[in-house]
């Protein structure tokens, strides 16, 4: 695990597209396609067809976004032009929007169209079109881009409720009905597929996510490391492969300090 503490949230956002960039690298030389999940929130924004651009440029690769497999780390169950839908917020801000003529160029999975469907019935019909997807990068995500909520949610996969605490075995894609988060209806990635993931990126910016942050983590010298015993906040229990946080000066504010206690 490696934290990394930006001067600002733009900063903050050059790097998240960097290293995206690095890791479609290395799995389109490796599978042929690069498989992301990304979350709403403030990260649409952070990965704006812009940022992306100039990140592809930095490193000198061409935006091969048609090699780009995306889903949606999690979406809300709302009406298709719903504001609170986190596909269009990846449409509207993010690299998937229409700037530059970009649009439809990767492929990303939405839960559009699924209409009357039960949220367990959707849940199912999202982890099916995951199956579907999952061969082509041998087995997992390549890199899930997750934030993290001022209570220590991440994805819609909230502290203490049943889809943390008591997960369904083998199962990729979940569903709840009482999200604590408004909208109360949402499907998610669940924590197994999190954490089998190669590349797991946090993105998390502004003083709100001090104080978990300091329950999560400790600073030793240089080396920020997560405090044992491992934190139950859900963000915090995230390890795949490889993790990176990205966070600004203050959220690190609260890491060290006693005062950060919620
Ligand atoms: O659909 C959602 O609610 C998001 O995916 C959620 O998990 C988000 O990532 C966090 O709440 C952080 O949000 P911010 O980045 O806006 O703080």
């Amino acid at each position: 695990m490696q934290l990394q503490v930006h001067p600002s949230k733009a900063e903050l956002a050059t790097t998240l597209c960097e290293t995206l960039v690095k890791h479609s690298v290395e799995a389109i030389e490796s599978n042929g396609v690069f498989l992301l999940a990304v979350s709403g929130g403030s990260i649409p924004k952070m990965l704006s067809l812009d940022n992306l651009t100039s990140a592809f440029a930095s490193a000198g690769v061409r935006a091969n976004l048609e090699k780009w497999v995306v889903f949606l780390a999690d979406e809300r169950i709302v009406s298709d032009d719903s504001l609170d839908s986190n596909l269009l917020a990846l449409r509207k801000d993010g690299f998937i929007g229409g700037l530059g003529g970009e649009e439809g160029r990767c492929k990303c999975y939405g839960i559009e169209g699924f209409g009357e469907k039960s949220p367990a019935e959707i849940a199912q019909a999202y982890e099916d079109d995951l199956i579907s997807a999952l061969p082509k990068s041998g087995g997992k995500f390549d890199t899930v881009v997750l934030g993290m909520g001022e209570d220590g949610h991440t994805c819609s996969l909230f502290p203490g409720h049943d889809l943390v605490d008591n997960p369904k075995p083998g199962k990729m894609v979940d569903f709840i009905t009482d999200s604590p988060k408004n909208p109360p209806e949402r499907i998610t990635l669940t924590m197994d597929v999190l954490n089998a993931s190669r590349h797991g990126i946090f993105a998390a910016a502004g003083a709100g996510k001090a104080a978990v942050l300091g329950e999560i983590f400790v600073k030793e010298g240089k080396e920020y490391k997560f405090k044992q015993p491992r934190t139950t906040y859900p963000c915090g229990m995230v390890t795949t492969e490889d993790l990176v946080w990205l966070v600004d000066e203050a959220a690190a504010g609260g890491i060290n300090k006693e005062d950060a206690k919620l």
